[in-house]
């Protein structure tokens, strides 16, 4: 069914656009919504009565085949630069590529939106169709799901690259991560997390062996990021020097937003056989 077919039989929901990309949008009860068909990403979610649980950047560019700066974009089939093809784009295709919903539901308090992206001919050799649930009403759910159908075992790279707002990353601090070994990708050095991780600089960092919850605290709000079948936290701000050169983050805003994402990639990538599924889901809720 197409999106036009979907909405019309889905109260609260809209297609706009913006620059060359489709927008889907909700405006229910409980919450608004802004996801893009590109990359099937959650752009914004403002739950009744609150401000947006996401960032999306002022600056970010809305281009077929570009990377949106914001929400929560999905690295997948790999995260960050591919391991052995050079040319293969940083964190995988799926976040540049058209998604297809396949189904919109609605509830008394929440809206659920399936959406799926098969695996792309041009980026061999993962085989595989990727599906993505979001569940959108007090707090935000999304649960990726994919199985493995090539006959040679593959490893898969996945994380939920989630973009939150603060008021200023320097007094912005995340817990729950205290004890746990990290891969620093400033320097590319192995350290132990001590207490809460607070940011100075750039920060690009890979927990590892991560289970359950972090909390992103800032001077006015704590936003809880809950995870089941992923093992790694990533968290990142690229700091001054290097925000302010980004063109879809600039001078006025690399200090307004701390990249907490939920993914198992390095070791703990999945290596899949036929038939093998992956599941992983984040809950992300302003407490
Ligand atoms: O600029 P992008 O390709 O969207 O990547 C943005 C960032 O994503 C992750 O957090 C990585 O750990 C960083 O190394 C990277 O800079």
């Amino acid at each position: 069914m197409s999106l036009q077919a979907l909405i019309e039989s889905s109260p609260y929901f809209s297609i706009t656009n913006e620059g060359e990309l489709t927008l889907l949008t909700m405006n229910a009860p409980w919450g608004q919504a802004v996801i893009s068909t590109q990359g099937a990403q959650l752009l914004s979610y403002i739950p009744a009565d609150q401000t947006d649980l996401l960032w999306l950047s002022p600056n970010a560019k809305f281009a077929k085949g570009k990377a949106i700066r914001g929400g929560i974009p999905i690295c997948w089939p790999w995260f960050g630069a591919h391991d052995g093809e050079e040319k293969y784009p940083a964190h995988g295709y799926a976040r540049t590529s058209e998604w297809q919903c396949t189904q919109i539901q609605v509830f008394e308090h929440q809206a659920k939106i399936n959406w799926t992206l098969a695996s792309n001919p041009a980026y061999p050799p993962y085989a595989s169709n990727m599906e993505l649930e979001m569940t959108l009403g007090e707090d935000i759910l999304l649960q990726v799901r994919f199985t493995h159908t090539g006959e040679i075992p593959e490893r898969y790279g996945i994380a939920l690259h989630s973009y939150f707002p603060v008021t200023s990353i320097n007094q912005t601090s995340i817990s729950g991560l205290n004890g746990k070994m990290y891969f620093d990708k400033t320097n590319s050095s192995i350290q132990k997390q001590i207490g809460d991780v607070s940011f100075s600089g750039e920060v690009d960092r890979v927990y590892k062996d991560v289970k359950g919850e972090c909390v992103l605290n800032t001077n006015n709000q704590r936003i809880q990021i809950s995870s089941l079948g992923f093992q790694n936290a990533i968290v990142w701000n690229p700091g001054e020097q290097l925000g302010s050169s980004m063109g879809d983050i600039g001078p006025d805003h690399w200090d307004s937003f701390a990249c907490v994402e939920n993914g198992n990639i390095q070791e703990h990538s999945p290596m899949l056989i036929k038939g093998e599924q992956f599941v992983g889901t984040i809950r992300i809720a302003r407490r």
